[in-house]
């Protein structure tokens, strides 16, 4: 059965011309108002600006400096890919982007609002969903029921209701359990969806992942490490899921990867993190080319599962 077209509430791309973005933000900060945490600190008024962008963002652990002065631009509809050596701070600049890290310095600019913290009990509201390195499934529901959790943030039934499955918490449990069984279909998880999603290989698992983000329709995916820990004909298998994803729902995507090889065919644009400081930002063939990002992965291409260097 094909997916409905559903009405995702994206931008699409094609309504952003490419000189818009060349603009960039403008010059002058924006206003600042009073700041709480997690509440916005500005907006960026009149100006069709990236779905998402990073400026200045600096974030130390005691001593360590995991992030440096990162700016971002994620334009809608991109699949922006971000790599580095181990440590390098991948997984720091997604919990950044995501407010689970509030940066010591510089902000997140989200769909045109400012963030000094980017409100992590409100991703989902504002259209963003992320997977995790590890994994983080229910691993004794079924595949079905973890996907529909996916949604769980839209359910507005109270708790009597609930319980006692009356009201509008029976209609949209059903159309919850069914749109997770849309997108089971559309990752080929239909096979699986009964089974018990911690029984499943892992790589299944890593998509179960993906599809409990995908259910929730998000303007914004990101994806830490979708490809870790797999053999190399999943990473591919995983690598064409995420495009077709991408393809069919207009949805804009930030991947984090530590093997370079795999995200060359897949990625719009790459940045690449070294020592928390961003030493390369630029298309795949042109990072591949890249003398500091060749210097930053020597002595770790072993690490490389696939042996492909970059
Ligand atoms: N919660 C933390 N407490 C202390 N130091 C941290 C913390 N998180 C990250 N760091 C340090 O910040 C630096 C960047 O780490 P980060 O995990 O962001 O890198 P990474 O590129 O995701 O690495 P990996 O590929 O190994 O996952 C590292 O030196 C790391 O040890």
């Amino acid at each position: 059965m094909p997916l409905p077209s559903y009405t995702l509430g994206v931008m699409e791309a094609s309504a952003y011309a490419p000189e818009v973005f060349a603009r960039g933000l403008p010059s002058s900060p924006p206003e600042q108002q009073p700041e709480a945490n997690g509440e916005p600190i500005g907006s960026v008024a009149g100006v069709a600006s990236p779905l998402l962008s990073l400026q200045g963002i600096g974030l130390s652990f005691g001593g360590v400096v995991a992030l440096a002065d990162i700016d971002l631009s994620v334009r809608p509809g991109e699949i922006r890919t971000i790599i580095g050596p181990n440590g390098a701070g991948k997984s720091s600049l997604i919990n950044v982007i995501s407010g689970v890290y509030r940066p010591d310095r510089g902000h997140v600019q989200l769909d045109g609002v400012v963030y000094a913290q980017v409100p992590t009990q409100r991703l989902a509201q504002l259209g963003v969903a992320r997977t995790f390195q590890n994994l983080a499934l229910f691993k004794g529901l079924s595949v079905l029921d973890n996907v529909a959790s996916g949604l769980a943030y839209k359910v507005r039934s109270n708790f009597a209701g609930q319980v006692l499955g009356i009201g509008r918490s029976r209609g949209e449990q059903r159309d919850s359990l069914s749109r997770a069984e849309q997108i089971l279909e559309f990752l080929d998880l239909t096979a699986v969806r009964d089974r018990l999603a911690g029984t499943l290989p892992y790589g299944l698992q890593k998509r179960v992942e993906l599809a409990r983000a995908l259910v929730a329709e998000p303007r914004l995916l990101l994806l830490d490490e979708p490809m870790a820990g797999m053999t190399a004909g999943e990473k591919s298998e995983m690598a064409t899921f995420v495009r077709a994803a991408r393809d069919r729902f207009a949805t804009t995507v930030v991947l984090i990867e530590h093997d370079v090889g795999v995200v060359m065919g897949l990625s719009d644009r790459i940045a690449v993190l070294d020592y928390g400081r961003k030493i390369a930002d630029a298309t795949p063939d042109e990072v591949r080319n890249d003398q500091r990002v060749i210097d930053a992965y020597l002595g770790v291409a072993s690490d490389n599962e696939d042996g492909a260097g970059i």
